[in-house]
């Protein structure tokens, strides 16, 4: 977003969606953030900035990582350490690793290289230019995470009518050029080529220790096709679809594709860890600590989804 563009901040009822009973029960689905909620208008000269007023549940629900048939609408919580989960998480017989005093015990160390699910590109050795991503962190830090416990920033544009901010696009537009060689045409375009449809961008900040529940983006939002780029720390993301489970260590400045399979079949989460165990080339497992990481996952809104914040910015109901 250029200076001269005017930023206004209104207060938001978020939107919410109710939590089934079960969903209720579970010790990790408290959500403890507060999330920006942008619209974007037509003429893309003014941008709303819509504040959570109270750490509340968002648009987001988490899902049951073996369950996705069952409750496949819902996407993710976003989790800090200072939720109540935490005692829950971490006390989990069913996570693969715990933290205890620093030190991770780890049943299986996470991969560098992209695991073998169809629909998901990754490639850790192409990264993006550190002096976009040194530009693009700090203006998200300037322009939305001004107040301390906001951690969470959705954007939302109109089709064809509205575009995201400068500076998310240039990012865009340079991991479009970064993955053309790698992707097939038809992919690069399910990505890339908007087609009448609206962009939606999250940004999540990562503090050590802070993580995101097992999840499927939300079916009834957001079309296929997910670019995810990490900046500041890397992390492992865990892939899960049944018994099988898949674990990548995301440094900074890579990007990660979600798409068919991968985007549908299987949950993508990330522990609440402070550091975690990678396998290393040479066979040996690295310890890598975690610092603040950002990320901004690019998505596409599906018909009828581009409503939050309603058409002239207004206060939603
Ligand atoms: O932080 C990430 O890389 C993942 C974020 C994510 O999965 C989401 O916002 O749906
Ligand atoms: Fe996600």
């Amino acid at each position: 977003m250029s200076e001269e563009e005017q930023v206004t901040i209104v207060p938001l009822a978020p939107v919410k969606r109710k939590l089934t009973e079960d969903e209720d029960r579970r010790p990790n689905t408290r959500k403890r953030t507060r999330s920006l909620f942008i619209s974007i208008p037509a003429d893309n000269a003014v941008q709303k900035v819509l504040i959570n007023p109270s750490p509340t549940p968002s648009i987001f629900a988490d899902l049951p990582p073996l369950d996705i048939e069952q409750d496949s609408d819902t996407d993710s919580l976003f989790d800090s350490p200072d939720s109540e989960a935490t005692t829950a998480f971490s006390n989990s017989t069913s996570n693969s690793s715990t933290v205890t005093a620093g030190v991770v015990t780890q049943t299986e160390p996470a991969s560098l290289k992209a695991p073998p699910i169809p629909g998901l590109t990754f490639d850790p050795t192409l990264l993006l230019p550190q002096p976009l991503i040194d530009y693009v962190f700090a203006q998200c830090i300037s322009t939305y995470f001004t107040k301390p416990l906001t951690n969470q920033v959705m954007l939302f544009c109109r089709p064809d009518s509205s575009t995201l901010p400068l500076f998310l696009a240039d990012l865009l537009s340079a991991v479009s050029d970064l993955l053309q060689p790698k992707l097939s045409r038809e992919t690069h375009d399910l990505l890339f080529a908007s087609r009448g449809r609206a962009r939606q961008a999250i940004v999540n900040l990562y503090e050590p220790g802070d993580g995101i529940s097992p999840h499927v983006d939300l079916l009834d939002r957001f079309g296929d096709g997910i670019v995810g780029v990490s900046m500041g720390s890397g992390c492992v993301m865990e892939f899960k679809k049944g018994e099988k489970r898949h674990g990548m260590y995301l440094p900074p400045r890579s990007t990660i594709i979600i798409c068919g399979e991968a985007r549908y079949e299987w949950t993508h989460g990330i522990e609440k860890k402070v550091e975690d165990a990678v396998a290393r080339d040479d066979g040996r497992t690295e310890v890598v600590k975690r610092g603040t990481r950002m990320s901004i996952t690019f998505r596409w809104l599906l018909p009828g989804a581009d409503v939050v914040g309603g058409r002239t910015g207004d206060k939603e109901e």
